[in-house]
């Protein structure tokens, strides 16, 4: 049995103006959360819309689950959650999710323990009788959610889950992803949001102007080098010369008080290296406040990958 929760070869939307997403090919293994990525305008939903069978592509081919994409044998292994979609606001949050459900096709009895176990499941079983009109906008996205989940899909495909949301809510649908991620889902997240990719993907990709244009693990983009960043006191100037020399490692002084109180960062070869290098800091009479490990930011992965390109999107 394949262990490819989505495949596409050359994937292609061309929309009659030009724009789209062009000659996409992408793997994704089942229980991976895959983070795509891109500018605005990159093209990240029109291929999500193709994958869950929304629109037709122009040219190449996709696979769910080795079901060929926009089929029905694909669409029932799916969950999805549109960008900015508006639910029925003069609904219930119960109704809202019961439409999603008849809609898939499923059975009343499954309904009726279905529909509150979901609810429950995204943190709005208390309120899955008011109406949406009274939910805020964190509680909206996880009735979108909820509604995503029905059909306990095997894969979830969400776009911009997190859009709109204060850091409560995007806290909410952090942990939520979390949850879904432990539970085995395949997990297909279109973002902005680069913290919550950092946290929640195994793997990216970085689509510009309908291309991928860089993809990876993001363990390996988040780790290039190994470097602590340490908050020392009694420091003094020539403590910098002696500490270079002593340990060999790369020694950068990035901000110091009058009060000796200074910020080091300091490149090594191996992790555990890091507590020799304090047991040298205290030998020196300094003291040590506060020892971290400093990662490379998806940000800048992001930022190097598209500056200095074009990208017809939104600019
Ligand atoms: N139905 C359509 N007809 C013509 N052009 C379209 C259509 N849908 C999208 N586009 C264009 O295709 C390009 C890609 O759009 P898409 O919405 O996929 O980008 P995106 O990466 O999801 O953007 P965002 O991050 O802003 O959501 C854009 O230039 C958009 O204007």
């Amino acid at each position: 049995m394949s262990s490819i929760a989505i495949a596409t070869d050359g994937l292609t939307k061309e929309f009659h103006n030009g724009r789209g997403c062009r000659d996409v090919s992408i793997q994704v293994g089942k229980g991976e959360a895959f983070g795509f990525l891109g500018p605005n305008g990159a093209g990240k939903s029109t291929f999500v819309k193709m994958l869950v069978g929304l629109i037709a592509p122009t040219d190449g081919q996709g696979f769910i689950l080795g079901e060929p994409i926009g089929s029905i044998e694909a669409k029932r292994s799916i969950g999805y959650l549109p960008e900015l979609y508006r639910y029925q606001e003069w609904l219930t949050g119960e109704e809202v999710v019961r439409l999603h459900a008849q809609l898939c096709g499923m059975d009343r009895q499954v309904m009726k323990q279905r529909v509150p176990q979901v609810l429950e499941e995204v943190g709005i079983g208390l309120r899955g009788k008011d109406r949406v009109k009274h939910y805020s906008k964190g509680m909206q996205q996880r009735l979108g959610i909820a509604c995503a989940l029905i059909n306990d899909p095997d894969i979830v495909f969400l776009d911009e889950p997190s859009s709109a949301l204060d850091p409560i809510g995007r806290q909410e649908v952090r942990s939520l992803l979390a949850k879904l991620k432990a539970e085995g889902k395949t997990i297909f997240l279109n973002s902005h949001l680069l913290e919550d990719v950092e946290v929640i993907c195994d793997r990216i990709a970085l689509l510009n102007d309908g291309q991928i244009l860089r993809s990876g693990h993001v363990s390996d983009v988040l780790q290039t080098k190994i470097c602590w960043q340490l908050k020392v006191g009694g420091f003094s100037p020539f403590l910098l010369s002696w500490l270079r020399d002593t340990s060999g490692f790369q020694v950068t002084l990035m901000s110091q008080e009058a009060d000796g109180t200074a910020w080091l960062e300091v490149v090594m070869e191996h992790e555990e290296q890091v507590g020799w290098f304090n047991t040298l800091i205290i030998g020196q009479g300094m003291t040590l406040y506060e020892v971290s490990r400093k990662k490379e930011r998806l940000e800048k992965w992001f930022m190097s990958a598209v500056s200095g390109l074009s990208h017809r999107g939104e600019r």
